[in-house]
């Protein structure tokens, strides 16, 4: 094997800590984390001040799961010094401007920015449907009320006693991530695959939901296809899907897979 690639993770929360236990068990990988909290990580993981600390440490990777903010605050930076990105805070690049000065940073860097599935499965599917005539895509996101506690009691329900389900939204992708950046970055990264076939995206708080559930339903000239993940919650954050920090390690081995599936 050749010698470890150097990945710098951004955050240590939920994600963060589950993806660097994960990739931390694979000898060819070595870890640095930027965090505000260096005196909490392990022994074994590097701590990363700033993010020119990052930058001078030249990783082969980075991988953001810190926030929205940490998208916009560090993305162009990282890909204009031709370090790919892989961003968990996908609802950042709700915001259009953003997105294109991350694409143009990117390009000039000679870097990637990768959208991992995330909570989710099925972009390649979308995204090869999206162009096709009548193409129609619909996205539910279905979570129990413990992750929608604040939006819930301002809509004067009690989470602990909710006896039916309630739609906290309906509306488009990137309102949904906007509104809530720590629950409907899903719904972003459904909308970046499916481009302009997305017709539009609920959001239900649900006291029957298994876990952190999205459905995806999709018509076209090509076919149908109903998609439906019903996850696990994170350990760390109720909000989260466990399934994220899987995704974001997968989305790592195959930046650099000599087969990509
Ligand atoms: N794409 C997808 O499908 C999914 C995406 N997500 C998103 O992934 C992100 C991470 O989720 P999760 O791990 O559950 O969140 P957590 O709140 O558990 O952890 C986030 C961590 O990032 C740190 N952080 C925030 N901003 C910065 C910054 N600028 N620099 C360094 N560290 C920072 C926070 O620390 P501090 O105390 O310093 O703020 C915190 O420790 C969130 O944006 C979440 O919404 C989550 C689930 C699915
Ligand atoms: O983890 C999940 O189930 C999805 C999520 O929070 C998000 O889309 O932001």
């Amino acid at each position: 094997m050749g010698e470890a690639r150097d990945i710098a993770l951004i955050g240590f929360g939920a994600i963060g800590r589950a993806l660097a236990a994960d990739l931390g068990r694979d000898p060819g990988y070595r870890l640095a984390v930027l965090t505000r909290h260096a005196a909490d990580l392990p022994p074994d993981l590097r701590a990363l001040p700033d993010v020119d600390a990052l930058i001078a440490a030249r990783p082969a990777l980075a991988v953001e799961a810190a926030g929205q903010g940490a998208v916009a605050g560090y993305g162009p930076a990282l890909l204009e010094a031709g370090i790919s990105l892989v961003v968990a805070s996908t609802g950042a690049l709700a915001d259009t401007p953003l997105l294109a000065r991350l694409m143009r940073a990117a390009e000039a860097g000679g870097a990637r920015l990768i959208v991992p599935a995330g909570a989710i499965g099925g972009l390649d599917y979308l995204a090869a449907v999206a162009g096709v005539e009548g193409a129609r895509v619909r996205y539910t996101s279905r979570k129990p009320p413990a992750a929608w506690s604040e939006e819930l009691r301002a809509l004067g329900h009690d989470p602990s006693r909710l006896g039916a389900p309630v739609v906290i939204f309906e509306g488009s992708a990137a309102e949904a991530a906007r509104r809530y950046p720590r629950n409907l970055n899903a719904g972003l990264a459904v909308a970046l695959a499916a481009s302009g076939a997305l017709a539009g995206v609920e959001v239900v708080a649900d006291p029957e939901a298994l876990g952190n559930t999205h459905e995806i339903e999709v018509e076209s000239a090509a076919g149908t296809a109903s998609l439906r993940f019903a996850n696990r919650p994170s350990p760390g954050n109720p909000k989260t899907s466990a399934v994220t920090a899987l995704s974001l390690a997968q989305a790592v081995r195959r930046h650099f897979a000599p087969l990509v599936i």
